[in-house]
């Protein structure tokens, strides 16, 4: 994971002092982008260990097309709590918008079973996109979708994901979100009967908060592994059929964990 100590470097160097919502301050760059050859391995950040079982949990929550921290909680993963109400609600968030989002006649799309038939019929659309920034409802979501887009490509049978994220918690939060995504396209691929191809993050503002920099300077010590490999034990009837357990991450040996605060 050469590129994302690059990109912790980079923010070092070049970033701006600006504060922010939190009140935490950051140091932040515009604009950056990093890709992923599927093919070379599973892109799990190495110089520091990731908790997989939240990562994954989370990506199933959002495939169920829920927003209630309920199904988190019960599974241990306690990476939303701060955001949601008393009633564990998040508000019309990722979940909701992927799989309901709901047009001006009161239908809903399913934009994941949508996506999925055009890739599987018309491979080489150029509309394969799921769109989680829904201009009427963004004002009741708890926080409105960071990572808020996402595209398909289909070539040489390989599929490709490229995704949009305006906001970037390059310490905490882009670790996790790579291998979400990482998730989803290998999930995606099997269903499609594609191979694995390049995953593509763009990011808007990508900052390191000011309380993550020496986390980030201890990265730049540690000397990237070998990526791990993620194997699929079975291939469910949909995308909508994944369990925890079809999941197996062999030959992870990160660097040990670092702690950070998370600002909210
Ligand atoms: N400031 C901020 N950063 C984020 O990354 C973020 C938000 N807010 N708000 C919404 C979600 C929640 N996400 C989070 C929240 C917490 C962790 C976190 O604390 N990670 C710990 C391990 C926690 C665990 O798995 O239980 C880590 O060390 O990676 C990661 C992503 C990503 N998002
Ligand atoms: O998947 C996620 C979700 C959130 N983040 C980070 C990016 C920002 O640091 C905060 C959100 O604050 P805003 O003021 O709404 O930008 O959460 C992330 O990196 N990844």
């Amino acid at each position: 994971m050469q590129q994302y100590k690059d990109l912790l470097n980079d923010i070092l160097q070049n970033g701006v002092k600006k504060e922010d919502r939190t009140g935490t301050g950051t140091l932040s760059v515009f604009g950056r982008q990093l890709r992923f050859d599927l093919q070379e391995g599973f892109p799990l950040v190495t110089t520091k260990k990731l908790h997989i079982k939240s990562i994954l949990h989370e990506l199933l929550w959002f495939l169920k097309g829920e927003t209630n921290i309920k199904y988190l909680k019960d599974h241990g993963v306690s990476i939303w709590d701060e955001w949601a109400d008393e009633s564990g609600e998040l508000g019309p968030v990722y979940g909701s918008q992927w799989r309901k989002w709901e047009t001006k006649n009161g239908e809903f799309v399913d934009q994941i079973e949508n996506v999925i038939n055009q890739i599987k019929t018309n491979p080489d659309s150029r509309r394969l996109i799921v769109n989680a920034w829904n201009v009427g409802e963004v004002d009741q979501m708890k926080l409105p979708p960071c990572h808020y887009a996402f595209q398909f490509y289909v070539a040489d049978g390989k599929l490709s994901l490229m995704w949009q994220q305006r906001s970037v918690d390059t310490f905490l939060g882009l670790p996790f979100n790579i291998a979400s995504y990482a998730y989803l396209t290998y999930m995606v691929a099997q269903q499609c009967d594609l191979e694995v191809g390049e995953l593509v993050f763009t990011g808007g503002d990508v900052h390191l908060y000011l309380n993550h920099l020496e986390q980030a300077k201890l990265q730049l010590t540690r000397e990237p592994r070998d990526l791990p490999q993620l194997i699929i034990k079975r291939k469910p009837e949909s995308i909508f059929d994944y369990n925890f357990e079809d999941f197996e991450i062999i030959n992870y040996n990160p660097h040990p964990h670092i702690k950070g605060a998370v600002s909210v």
